[in-house]
């Protein structure tokens, strides 16, 4: 069996500094049960947020493998940490055998990134921002032309947007913009951190398609995150529940449904699944929105 990742027994934590001890003596906060603590130095009073708390799975070479969890339960830690923008305080990742650590350069030439903060230089057009990065990746200005038109159209945008200022797109727009850059460098895994969070079940599904095709064509690994339960559902082999720092389960779809079946006589649904396995609930409204649309 190969393997794109592999995360093994991964701790991260973050300090935020609350000022002077002694303040700390008049607002006592102790563990909230939400991976949050306070500890106190004579330095002052630091904030512990435990954001991935022991983390261990492993992703196949082309898989989709997603990540499924509430805002605030370390997803968008992980794919950092996979992607070698942060360190692990303990545990070890390897991505195609190599380490984050240690081989961070190996590790960057076989991914890409897409996280829902992406930038741009907005009064440039979707072509320019991305000659630009083709320009980073090494990639020659010719065939990256005819490419970068192909992968915009695939995902939806119609061809006069790729030459208009990025400032004048919607936001979903600006999420395809910023999908077809990280395949320009052809990943050998694609991290998506919320790639359809904020857009509207068109372009969800033209994103979702894109996906798809990426690993059935080129044989992508990809690794997402959400907390959109369909999109989890209709696109990932594998889903890996979190909350609070902790993979709660790890399974297929319907894997995932069968651990909680038996009370009632049709099949739970993965919203179900969760609220049973956390004891909270995932649904975003403002997503519930977007699908009645
Ligand atoms: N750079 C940072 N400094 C301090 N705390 C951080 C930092 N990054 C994340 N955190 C905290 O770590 C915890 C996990 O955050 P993270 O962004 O990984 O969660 P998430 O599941 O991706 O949620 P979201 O969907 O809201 O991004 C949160 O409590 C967050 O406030």
């Amino acid at each position: 069996m190969s393997y794109a990742v592999v995360v093994n027994d991964v701790y991260k934590q973050f300090g935020k500094n609350e000022g002077p001890f002694w303040k700390a003596l008049f607002n006592p906060r102790s563990n909230n049960g939400n991976g949050k603590h306070t500890a106190h130095s004579p330095q002052g009073s630091v904030q512990i947020i435990v954001a991935v708390d022991h983390v261990s799975f492993t992703v196949e070479e082309g898989e989709i493998f997603g990540i499924l969890g509430p805002n605030g339960g370390g997803k968008s830690t992980l794919i950092r940490l996979i992607a070698t923008l942060l360190l692990p305080d303990k545990g070890k990742i390897s991505v195609f055998g190599y380490d984050v650590v240690r081989q961070p350069l190996q590790v960057q030439q076989l991914i890409n990134r897409v996280s829902v903060e992406a930038s741009f230089f907005k009064k440039l057009s979707p072509m320019e921002n991305l000659m630009y990065g083709a320009r980073l990746y090494g990639l020659s200005a010719k065939q990256t032309r005819k490419q970068v038109v192909e992968i915009l159209l695939r995902l939806g945008l119609k061809e006069r947007d790729i030459y208009h200022p990025m400032e004048e797109m919607s936001r979903g727009m600006q999420q395809k913009v910023a999908i077809a850059r990280a395949l320009l460098s052809r990943p050998r895994l694609l991290l998506l951190d919320e790639p359809t969070t904020g857009l509207d079940p068109r372009s969800k599904r033209e994103v979702q398609a894109v996906v798809r095709e990426l690993r059935e064509v080129h044989g992508t690994t990809i690794l997402l995150t959400t907390h959109d339960m369909i999109e989890a559902e209709t696109l990932c082999d594998r889903i890996a529940i979190m909350d609070s720092g902790r993979v709660v389960a790890l399974d297929t779809p319907e894997g995932l449904k069968n651990r909680v079946r038996g009370t009632t006589e049709r099949q739970p649904t993965l919203e179900e699944v969760f609220l049973e396995l956390t004891g909270k609930q995932l649904r975003n409204p403002e997503e519930e929105e977007d699908e009645s649309l």
